[in-house]
C-alpha cells in the first residue's frame, strides 16, 4: 500500500511537471528556440545548426515533454513511458549540474519565462524528479490507470494534436500566454525603474602589490603604504543587486549613435515600433502593409520607428526590398527577441506603455473609414480586455473537458464491466442481481383443504392483510377447482395471482371429472400447477400426460408452476439431479424459449413435503443452481437468470428467511402453512427480512 502510494504520488509530481514545463515551451516554441541555440553557442555549436532544425527541436521537445507528462498522469503504456522518463531525466540531470557547475547560460530555460529558476535550483529540481522516476521505474505497474487501455490511445492522440496546435498557433501568431517582461500593458519606463532601497550590487576590489620583489595581495581595507608598487587591481562582482524587469532596453540613433531611448518613451503620445531583431531573417511578406500603417502614423503624426540589431547594410538592402521609409534605430537583438516572439513584430506604446502587439502574419488592417480616425478612436489604440481567463477556459473547454468526460466515461465501463465479472462470480453480487431481476413468488397450494366457504374466507383475510401490509414479492393462492371462481371475485389480482392445483390433459369433451385448462382460465385464475408429486404418485401422471397439460395450460393463457424433485431413496442414492434433469426434459424442455418464460420452477424433495424435514437452504440452494444450470445449458444464461425457482417442503415463517437468502432460490411453493392466514404472511414476510 504505502509503495503503491509512493510510487503514485512521485507519477504525478512527474506528470505535472512534465506537463508544464512542456506546456510553457509550446505557448513560446521561438523562446525555446533561442534558449537551444545559447546552449549550442556555450558549447562552441552554434553555428553548426540551421535554424530550422533549432526549431523543429523546441517543437518535439515540447511535445515529447507534455506528451510524457499525460502518459504519467494517464498511466499509459507504464513501462515504455517510465523508461523513457528515464532515459531523459539520466542525461538531463547530467547537463543541468554542468550548467550549475560552469554556468554557461544563466537561466535553465525548463520552464520558458514563465518561472525562471537560477542554474542550482534547476539541478535540484532535475535531483529532486530523477528520484521520482526512478521509484516509477522500479514498480510502473503500480501506477493507477485512469483510462482504460483500449481508450489510451484516444488521451494521447488527443493530447499530441492539442499541444502542435498550441505550437503551430503561437508560432504564426504570438505566444497565447505572455510571460516575459514585455507584455501588453507594462509601462517600459516603469520595468526599468530601481526602487528605492533596493538592494544594490556589491563589488571587491583586490590590489597586487610589489615591494622588494615580494608580491603580495590586498584589499581596500589593508591598502600598504607607498612603499609598495601597485601591479594590478581586480574588481569582482560580489551580489548581483536588485535587477529590475526590465534592465538592458535601449534605443540607439544609427545616425548619432546616441541613446534616445529616454527621448522616445518619455514623449506623450503613440509610438510604433517595427521590431526586426535581424533583418536578414526577417520575413518581408507583409511589408505593404507595414508601409501602410507607416502611412497611416504619418499622417496623423505619431511616430514610426524601426528596431532592429542589423548593421546599415542590411538596413538598406530592407529598405530596397520593401520601399520603407520609416527610421531605424539600433538595439541589443537578444532584447529585441525578447520584446515580440515575431521578425518582425509590430509594437504600439502610448506615453511608453505597451499598447499592442502584432505579429507579422497578424497585422492589423484599417479600412478608408478607419484610417482617417485617430488611434484614440479606433479599437487598437487602446488596450485590450484581458484575454487570460479566457484563454484558459478554451483550454478547459477544447482540451481538458473532453479528456475529463472521456476519463469518466471510461471509468464508469471499467466499472460496469467490474461488476459483472463480479456477478459472474461472486455469489453475494449474485444474489443482489438475482433480487433485481427475476420475480420473487410465495405460493399457497391447498391441495385437498378447506371448504368452500372456508377457503372464500381465508382467501379475503388474506387479501386485506396483504392490502394493509403490501407485500415484496408476488403471491399466488392455488385452491382446489370448486373455490376458483368465488375467490376470484374476492382477490384483488393486483396483490395475490389466483392458480389451479392442476387441469386436464385433454382440450375438451367427454372425460367426465375432468377440469380443462380453458375452464381453469375462465375462472379468473393466471397459474396452474402441474407435475405435483403428488398427482405423480396417486393419479400416476407420466412425463408425456404432463406434458399435455403443460401444452394445454400455456395455450390458454395460464402460467405453470411445474414440480419436480427427488424421493428419499433418490436422495439417498444421490439421483437428485439425474431425476430433476429427467423430469424437466421429460415435461418441459421441449418447449420454445418464449413458452418456457411461462414457467416457474418449483424443486420439492418429495421426503421434505409435509413431513416437518426441511432440505437445508446449502442442500436447496444447491439442487437450485444445478436446476438453473440445466435451464441455462437448454435455453441460454438469460432465460435462466429470469426463472423464477421456488423451493416446497415443510417451509415456514422459521426457515423461509433462510431459504429466501440463497442466490438461486426464488420463493417457496407453501403446502401447510399456506392454509392459515398468519402462517402463510409471515412467509411472505421472510422478503422482508
Ligand atoms: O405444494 C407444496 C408442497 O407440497 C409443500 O407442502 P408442505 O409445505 O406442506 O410441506
Amino acid at each position: 500500500m504505502v509503495r503503491k502510494i509512493a510510487v503514485n504520488v512521485a507519477r504525478l509530481v512527474i506528470a505535472m511537471t512534465f506537463i508544464l514545463s512542456g506546456f510553457v515551451k509550446a505557448v513560446d516554441p521561438l523562446g525555446t528556440q533561442y534558449k537551444i541555440v545559447d546552449y549550442l553557442k556555450a558549447m562552441q555549436l552554434g553555428t553548426f545548426v540551421p535554424d530550422f532544425l533549432t526549431l523543429t527541436a523546441s517543437v518535439l521537445l515540447s511535445a515529447v515533454e507534455f506528451g510524457l507528462g499525460i502518459c504519467m498522469l494517464f498511466a499509459i503504456r507504464r513501462r515504455l513511458v517510465s523508461l523513457l522518463a528515464l532515459c531523459m531525466m539520466i542525461p538531463m540531470t547530467a547537463l543541468t549540474l554542468w550548467l550549475a557547475v560552469a554556468n554557461p547560460v544563466t537561466d535553465c530555460g525548463c520552464f520558458g519565462d514563465a518561472v525562471t529558476l537560477t542554474n542550482w535550483q534547476t539541478f535540484t529540481k532535475n535531483v529532486v524528479l530523477l528520484g521520482c522516476v526512478a521509484i516509477v521505474r522500479y514498480r510502473p505497474l503500480d501506477m493507477m490507470r485512469f483510462v482504460s487501455k483500449t481508450n489510451q490511445w484516444i488521451v494521447t492522440n488527443y493530447s499530441m494534436l492539442f499541444i502542435f496546435a498550441v505550437s503551430a498557433w503561437s508560432l504564426y501568431d504570438l505566444p497565447q500566454f505572455d510571460f516575459r517582461p514585455y507584455h501588453v500593458g507594462t509601462n517600459i519606463l516603469k520595468g526599468m525603474e530601481i526602487p528605492e532601497g533596493a538592494e544594490m550590487p556589491t563589488f571587491e576590489t583586490t590590489y597586487l602589490m610589489e615591494k622588494d620583489g615580494k608580491r603580495q595581495t590586498f584589499d581596500i581595507d589593508h591598502y600598504p603604504d607607498s612603499t609598495w608598487t601597485l601591479i594590478e587591481a581586480n574588481t569582482r562582482q560580489l551580489t548581483k543587486g536588485y535587477e529590475p524587469p526590465i534592465h538592458d532596453f535601449y534605443i540607439n540613433d544609427i545616425e548619432t549613435g546616441e541613446d534616445i531611448t529616454m527621448q522616445l518613451l518619455e514623449q506623450k503620445g503613440y509610438l510604433f515600433l517595427l521590431v526586426t531583431p535581424h533583418l536578414g531573417s526577417a520575413d518581408d511578406s507583409q511589408f505593404d502593409r507595414i508601409n501602410e500603417l507607416y502611412e497611416y502614423s504619418r499622417d496623423h503624426g505619431y511616430r514610426f520607428y524601426g528596431l532592429t540589431a542589423s548593421d546599415e547594410k542590411a538596413i538598406g538592402q530592407w529598405r530596397d526590398m520593401t520601399g520603407a521609409e520609416y527610421t531605424f534605430c539600433q538595439s541589443d537583438e537578444t532584447v529585441l527577441k525578447t520584446i515580440i516572439r515575431s521578425n518582425p513584430g509590430l509594437l504600439l506604446l502610448k506615453d511608453g506603455t505597451i499598447v499592442r502587439k502584432w505579429s507579422h502574419n497578424n497585422l492589423p488592417q484599417l479600412d478608408e473609414e478607419q484610417a482617417n480616425k485617430s488611434l484614440e478612436q479606433l479599437d487598437i489604440g487602446h488596450l485590450p480586455k484581458d484575454t487570460t481567463p479566457r484563454k484558459i477556459l478554451d483550454i478547459v473547454l477544447w482540451y481538458m473537458l473532453p479528456l475529463f468526460l472521456l476519463t469518466i466515461a471510461d471509468r464508469l465501463w471499467a466499472w460496469s464491466k467490474w461488476m459483472k465479472r463480479k456477478e459472474e462470480t461472486n455469489k453475494i453480487f449474485k444474489l443482489l442481481r438475482k433480487k433485481k431481476m427475476r420475480k420473487k413468488i410465495v405460493a399457497g397450494n391447498w391441495k385437498m383443504n378447506l371448504n368452500l366457504q372456508d377457503g372464500v374466507a381465508l382467501a379475503k383475510e388474506l387479501n386485506e392483510a396483504l392490502a394493509a401490509d403490501k407485500p415484496n414479492c408476488d403471491v399466488i393462492i392455488c385452491t382446489p377447482f370448486i373455490h376458483l371462481a368465488s375467490v376470484a371475485q374476492v382477490l384483488d389480482a393486483n396483490v395475490i395471482g389466483l392458480g389451479a392445483e392442476n387441469c386436464a390433459d385433454k382440450e375438451k369433451g367427454a372425460y367426465t371429472g375432468e377440469v380443462s385448462a380453458e375452464m381453469v382460465k375462465s375462472t379468473g385464475a393466471q397459474y396452474v400447477i402441474l407435475g405435483h408429486s403428488e398427482r405423480r404418485q396417486y393419479y400416476s401422471e407420466t412425463p408425456e400426460i404432463l406434458k399435455e397439460k403443460v401444452q394445454l395450460a400455456l395455450k390458454n393463457g395460464l402460467k405453470v408452476i411445474f414440480c419436480i424433485g427427488e424421493t428419499l431413496e433418490e436422495r439417498e442414492a444421490n439421483k437428485q439431479n439425474e431425476v430433476v434433469k429427467a423430469e424437466l426434459e421429460g415435461s418441459v424442455f421441449n418447449l420454445s424459449e418464449e413458452e418456457f418464460r411461462n414457467i416457474v420452477i418449483a424443486y420439492e424433495p418429495i421426503w421434505a413435503i409435509g413431513t416437518g424435514k426441511t432440505a437445508t437452504a446449502e442442500q436447496a440452494e444447491e439442487i437450485h443452481a444445478y436446476i438453473r444450470s440445466i435451464v441455462a445449458e437448454k435455453y441460454g444464461a438469460t432465460v435462466a437468470d429470469d426463472t423464477t425457482i421456488l423451493y416446497g417442503g415443510s417451509c415456514k415463517a422459521s426457515n423461509a428467511p433462510e431459504l429466501f437468502a440463497k442466490p438461486d432460490i426464488d420463493g417457496g411453493l407453501i403446502g401447510g402453512a399456506s392454509l392459515k392466514c398468519a402462517d402463510f404472511k409471515g412467509i411472505i414476510d421472510a422478503w422482508k427480512k
